[in-house]
């Protein structure tokens, strides 16, 4: 019999602003943002093995096999759950690593669910984010699936519903140190923290910009670009830039003109994560 066998997307995220309101004792910025997926991602492949084995079978420049968020993210699964089966992972990466779209979050949390399913655990939302949360701040709301506004550093969720416009993304081809940019002694640190909801227009602004456009000339020179088109925005540290537009047609052409020098992508914006509609469809 040949093993049970999944295919999962692993969408990437946006955050469609980002205000930085204030920095906690152990050093980690205090946050405000919303997260919105897009339907644009990976895709990991899942085979259990019932003799207990975690293995990635992908290889990742830079990234050894224990390290990978996917692995740490079966193993600690497995410890947690008591669960005695194995499983052999191939992934499918599209999404850029260090580029503020999430990719390594989001293969953490599609590895958690397809195996919650695979393995039959049983456990609920709320157990799979809180695990995710121990592999990285981004994790839990690409658990939960729901575009969210995010505060604390990232894990305190509220569902939203923003538009779901067409996204042009560039991909400055240099990759963006997180820890770098908020030791940025220059990077503000005390925006007034939003407490309408939903978050009222004209907050759009992400507090990394600034700090990310004065390091990166690459960043810098994307958001000149795709500036003279659309409101250009920088997603969590960059080093992607994205803009909305009302059609696939009118980021398609912009694309065109872009991407001559640049390398970008055209993709949906989506309030339900890829990942969940297909879980969805399973269930
Ligand atoms: C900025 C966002 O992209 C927004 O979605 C994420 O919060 C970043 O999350 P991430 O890539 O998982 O970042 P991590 O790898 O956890 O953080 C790298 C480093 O950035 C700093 N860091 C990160 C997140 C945060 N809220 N405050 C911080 O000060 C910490 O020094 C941390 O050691
Ligand atoms: N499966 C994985 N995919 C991508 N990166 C991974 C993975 N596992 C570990 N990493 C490491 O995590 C780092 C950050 O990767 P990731 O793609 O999540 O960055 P990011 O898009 O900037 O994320 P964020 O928006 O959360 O800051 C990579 O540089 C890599 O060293």
């Amino acid at each position: 019999m040949t093993a049970p066998r999944l295919t999962l997307p692993s969408p990437a995220k946006l955050n469609l602003m980002l205000h930085i309101i204030g920095r906690r004792e152990d050093g980690y910025h205090e946050l405000q943002t919303i997260f919105q997926f897009l339907d644009y991602g990976d895709e990991i492949t899942f085979a259990v093995r019932d003799d207990g084995v975690i293995r990635l079978h992908t290889e990742f420049d830079g990234v050894p096999h224990d390290s990978n968020l996917i692995v740490r993210a079966a193993k600690k699964l497995q410890e947690q759950s008591g669960c005695p089966l194995g499983i052999d992972i191939w992934i499918e990466k599209i999404l850029p690593m260090g580029g503020g779209i999430g990719g390594g979050s989001s293969n953490a949390a599609t590895t958690l669910l397809g195996l919650n399913h695979l393995w039959q655990l049983g456990w609920d939302e709320d157990r799979l984010a809180a695990l995710g949360l121990t592999l990285g701040a981004d994790v839990p709301v690409f658990v939960r699936g729901h575009a969210a506004f995010a505060e604390g550093v990232g894990e305190k969720l509220t569902p939203v519903d923003p538009e779901e416009p067409w996204y042009l993304v560039l991909v400055p081809q240099v990759s963006v140190s997180t820890a770098e940019i908020f030791s940025d002694p220059l990077l503000t640190r005390n925006s007034s923290p939003i407490k309408v909801r939903p978050v009222p227009k004209g907050n759009s602004r992400n507090d990394c910009l600034p700090v990310v456009a004065r390091r990166y000339p690459d960043v810098r020179n994307a958001l000149n670009l795709l500036g003279k088109f659309t409101e250009a925005k920088l997603t969590g540290t960059g080093s992607c830039v994205f803009g909305g537009f009302p059609s696939k047609a009118e980021a398609d052409k912009v694309s065109a003109l872009l991407t001559e020098t640049l390398t970008g992508f055209v993709a949906k914006g989506s309030n339900v994560s890829m990942l969940h509609r297909k879980l969805q469809n399973l269930l």
